[in-house]
């Protein structure tokens, strides 16, 4: 969505991140609510996980600065609360199937599932669900779903997306999985509106999307922060650049700018690094500054696609320790990926896609069986 965000040119050194401790580990713990400014923005972002985070009304937003397709993923929303929550205890391996909900379509054996031999043990396993994470599927959802339907007209005979309905609710973590061309990306840039859907609803932040029009769309982007694989930072801005450039996009003060930026990068482990162009950084350096940029003005959900995709497994647990964090403090985590050890680790919910249909929605679920993808 965010067009004039290039991808950076390297994927960087992982080599250095990998001997360092997960600091952003230990900086998360560091609460967010030291300035003002972010203790201005608090009202009306709901407490913890089950209560999950709100979104701001659009109408209360100030002009954007930006036109609709030119938008980066501006992020704005009220002050969540502190990433502080404590590290779950290590539980034991929960059983396959464990919360499955009764709309399970298919699920097939997961017979070559390393996860599930003898002696296995995650890199993820300090994720591990710690028996907390399903969230009660009442009130208004965050997102919803019906009889959605996405055509490309390059491909006018195969939806990519087809009759999907499914609500996702405050505060949930849930993860998008299927096959190569299932249709995973489609359905986030449907949440997201970079695509329109053909047919059906598609409501977020209690707007219709597909009546949403383009002059609002920046209203509904402030209120979600995307994540992408390839981190799309711009190379000639500096950390801190990167992160700020989403507030200005938004239109705010100087004084907030100066305020909340050095404080999310000292919640992702960069607070020494603000002053670095992202080819200093390695790919997971690089990608913490893309979750401090999609963060930092508090959206209530995050969307994130294939954001661990070209990070190595250790290094891929420090990002998802911190969207772990992120989400205990209320924000809802649509996430599509491919790794199957982080899903069946986590034991979130779980929808999967096959050939543009929700084939399986699962509470604490385990990734599932798609072979070579
Ligand atoms: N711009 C486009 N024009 C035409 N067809 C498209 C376009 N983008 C995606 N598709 C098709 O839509 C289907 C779903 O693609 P999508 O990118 O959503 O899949 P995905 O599950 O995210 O795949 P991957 O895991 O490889 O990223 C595929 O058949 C793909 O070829």
């Amino acid at each position: 969505m965010a067009n004039h965000f290039r991808s950076s040119e390297r994927q960087g050194n992982e080599e250095n991140v990998a001997s360092t401790p997960l600091d952003a580990q230990d900086v998360e713990q560091a609460p967010l609510t030291s300035d003002a400014s972010l203790d201005d923005t608090a009202a009306g972002y709901s407490e913890g996980r089950t209560g999950g985070a709100h979104f701001a009304a659009p109408a209360d937003d100030p002009v954007p600065a930006y036109a609709a397709d030119e938008t980066p993923e501006p992020s704005a929303a009220p002050a969540a609360e502190p990433f502080a929550a404590p590290e779950p205890e290590p539980q034991p391996a929960p059983v396959q199937g464990e919360g499955q909900s009764a709309m399970v379509v298919s699920d097939a054996p997961e017979s070559n599932d390393i996860t599930a031999q003898p002696g296995f043990t995650s890199v993820f396993a300090p994720l591990q669900d710690d028996g907390s994470q399903v969230i009660p599927h009442t009130g208004k959802p965050t997102i919803s779903l019906r009889n959605a339907t996405l055509i490309y007209p390059a491909q006018p005979n195969k939806p990519a997306l087809e009759d999907v309905s499914l609500d996702i609710y405050p505060g949930e973590f849930v993860f998008v999985v299927g096959h190569s061309g299932s249709g995973k990306s489609t359905f986030l840039k449907l949440l997201t509106r970079e695509l329109r859907a053909t047919s059906g609803q598609v409501i977020v932040a209690g707007q219709e999307l597909t009546k949403l029009r383009n002059r609002k769309v920046p209203y509904l982007r402030r209120q979600i922060g995307t994540v992408y694989q390839d981190f799309k930072l711009l190379p000639d801005k500096t950390v801190y650049e990167n992160v700020a450039f989403a507030l200005e996009c938004i239109g705010k003060p100087r004084a907030v700018i100066r305020a909340q930026v050095p404080e999310t990068l000292r919640l992702v482990g960069l607070a020494e690094k603000m002053d670095n162009y992202p080819d200093q950084l390695s790919g997971g350096e690089q990608q913490r500054v893309s979750v401090a940029r999609a963060m930092v003005n508090r959206p209530p959900l995050l969307v994130c696609d294939e954001p661990t995709g070209n990070l190595d497994p250790a290094i891929s647990l420090g990002i998802m320790r911190l969207l772990d964090r992120i989400n205990r403090t209320g924000t809802t985590v649509v996430m599509a990926t491919h790794d199957r050890e982080m899903v069946d680790s986590m034991r979130r919910r779980v929808i999967a896609l096959e050939a543009g249909h929700v084939v399986r929605d699962q509470e604490r679920g385990g990734y599932g069986y798609y072979g070579a993808l």
